[in-house]
């Protein structure tokens, strides 16, 4: 999986919220870090086709995202902070066989990929609950099984573990450490990033540093001071 952004922009109500953005991002496990309103979620959703650039252009697996954000959207799967927006059935396993249904896969597949998310994720006891009933760390798990369960060619993952535990959280992070897919994952929790592939670091909507998790990680820490 390949994506591109050539001069990508985003300009939104007079401010620039992404300065011209170049970047061939052909890793596996990409981070995104930075401060507070530096830009990190524009660009996660400009590179899975929510926002289109003001200016310049962003492929993914060769599709256009202006122009075919239809097939960008069949190929991506997103998972945001907020649970709510993402979980639409009551009951757990209803809204996991939602998204199934929804990608066209059959239904006799559906018992047997929910069952492996959420035993994967640990949280094969949540299955049959209502969903409003549960707590904001395992409705993140739920909103997380939801896309995983779609095996989506790209994963992009904005602050998803904002409400889990510890346990929880290195769950997620072994689970996409063993994921084939290509994951762009969006955090402030920087010691889930220690074995990506590639981390970039956004501020004020412009690419500080970009490279091996140790040395962004550093140029993150030195910016922040
Ligand atoms: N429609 C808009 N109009 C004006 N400003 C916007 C708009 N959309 C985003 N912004 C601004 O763009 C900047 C980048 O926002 P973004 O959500 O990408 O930041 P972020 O790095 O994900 O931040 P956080 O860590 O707080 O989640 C922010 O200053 C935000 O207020």
């Amino acid at each position: 999986m390949k994506l591109t952004f050539t001069d990508a922009t985003l300009v939104r109500n007079g401010k620039t919220v992404l300065h011209p953005l170049d970047l061939e991002l052909t890793e596996r496990r990409i981070g995104l870090i930075g401060a507070n309103g530096s830009g990190k979620s524009t660009l996660a959703r400009m590179a899975g086709g929510l926002i289109r650039p003001s200016e310049g252009a962003v492929t993914v697996a060769g599709y256009d995202t202006a122009r075919d954000d239809k097939a960008v959207r069949r190929i991506t799967g997103f998972v945001f902070q907020n649970p709510d927006s993402q979980i639409v059935y009551p009951i757990v396993e209803e809204d996991l066989a939602f998204g199934l249904k929804e990608r066209g896969f059959a239904k006799a597949e559906h018992r047997k990929r929910i069952g492996n998310v959420l035993d994967r994720l640990g949280i094969t006891d949540l299955r049959e609950r209502l969903a409003h009933e549960l707590s904001g760390g395992e409705r993140q798990l739920v909103a997380l099984a939801g896309v995983l369960v779609t095996e989506p060619e790209l994963l992009i993952l904005d602050e998803p573990t904002t409400l889990l535990d510890l346990r929880h959280s290195r769950r997620i992070a072994n689970h996409i450490a063993a994921l084939p897919q290509t994951v762009i994952f969006v955090t402030h929790h920087l010691d889930l990033l220690v074995d990506f592939d590639r981390v970039i670091v956004l501020d004020d909507g412009r690419i500080i540093a970009d490279g091996d998790p140790a040395n962004a990680i550093a140029a993150y820490k030195r910016a922040m001071i």
